[in-house]
């Protein structure tokens, strides 16, 4: 149902219309699906010499859907609770349709399953499709009840896990049908800034997040010791690159991704500064999206070189 204000908002004009609608699309978050696939990928290209194009494609347009579910369900679990009561760019409140919404919804994460099923039905080996199910039915736990671990801060460690590891592995798995732990130091550098990117979309949050019961991370340990978990979070990821070049047979060329560091920097400088000021880093996810994005496409360049 949707708020006065959220309608007054939404009869806006149209300017102020696409722009809401802009916002709800989230084009730049697209790049955490299409990065780990991307990545696995690339291991696998410089350990086989080759790309097998029908997983590389299938997989990329599943990830893609699945993402889309994922954003459109968490609109509609949200409108649930009352969180996005102030959230003018959510679908739900842009359509005031949660049901066409959810079965939207619903059907690209079938859509998506399927074209995973055709991967595994194409190797005769179910490991891709049964890895991609746990990530959803992770990602459903996130926000879907009865489980809304969200709500409890765990989203955190969930978004790596799937982001990280098991996403890098299940696309490695679809192009070579083996599993190697060397995908592990990127799987930990992906995974990890998918998560910032997680943890940096609470900031601007907090006040509606307490109302609603939400006890995100940044609700548990405030603003201010937030932005300087941020901050440790860059040295890790900047130090694991370089230790995993050092010390893991991760190949130089991957050092290409220290060129993010702008990114890094310009994130941990507004958040310092602006931590306890919504309006001022309501934009900052899109920052840790750039870093992400930069970062990964790097990463995996320095596989492909
Ligand atoms: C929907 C997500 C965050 C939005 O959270 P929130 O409700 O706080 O924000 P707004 O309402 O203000 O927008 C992302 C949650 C990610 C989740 C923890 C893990 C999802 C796993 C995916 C299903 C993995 C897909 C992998 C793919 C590459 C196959
Ligand atoms: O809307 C958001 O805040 C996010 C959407 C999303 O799909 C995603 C995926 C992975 C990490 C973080 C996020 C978001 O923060």
């Amino acid at each position: 149902m949707q708020s006065d204000t959220v309608k007054r908002v939404i009869e806006a004009n149209s300017k102020d219309r696409f722009r809401l609608w802009w916002a709800a699309i989230k084009l730049p978050m697209y790049s955490v699906a299409v990065m780990p696939i991307w990545l696995g990928s690339a291991i696998a290209w410089r350990q086989t010499g080759h790309l097998q194009l029908l997983p590389f494609g299938l997989f990329l347009s599943a990830a893609v859907l699945i993402l889309v579910w994922l954003n459109l369900s968490n609109d509609v679990f949200d409108a649930e609770t009352g969180i996005d009561r102030h959230k003018y760019h959510s679908v739900v409140n842009l359509t005031g349709k949660k049901e066409v919404i959810f079965g939207l919804s619903n059907l690209c994460l079938g859509l998506g399953l399927v074209a995973i099923m055709a991967i595994s039905w194409w190797q005769q080996d179910a490991t891709v499709f049964v890895m991609v199910l746990l990530c959803c039915a992770l990602g459903y736990s996130y926000q879907g009840p009865p489980f809304r671990l969200g709500y409890l801060g765990l989203g955190e460690p969930i978004c790596f896990v799937c982001f990280g590891p098991l996403a890098i592995a299940a696309a490695y798995y679809s192009q070579t049908q083996t599993w190697s732990s060397s995908i592990l130091p990127v799987a930990v550098l992906n995974g990890l800034t998918t998560t910032l990117i997680l943890f940096c979309s609470h900031f601007h949050q907090v006040a509606d997040d307490i109302a609603a019961g939400k006890r995100s991370p940044v609700v548990r340990l405030g603003t201010a010791r937030s932005a300087q978990f941020v901050y440790g979070g860059c040295i890790v990821f900047y130090a694991w690159l370089v230790a995993s070049v050092v010390w893991l047979e991760v190949p130089w060329p991957t050092l290409l991704a220290l060129s993010s560091l702008p990114w890094a920097i310009y994130l941990c400088q507004r958040l310092h500064h602006f931590h306890a000021v919504p309006e001022q880093i309501k934009e900052s996810k899109f920052i840790a999206v750039q870093l992400h994005f930069w970062s990964s496409l790097l990463l995996g360049l320095g596989y492909v070189l």
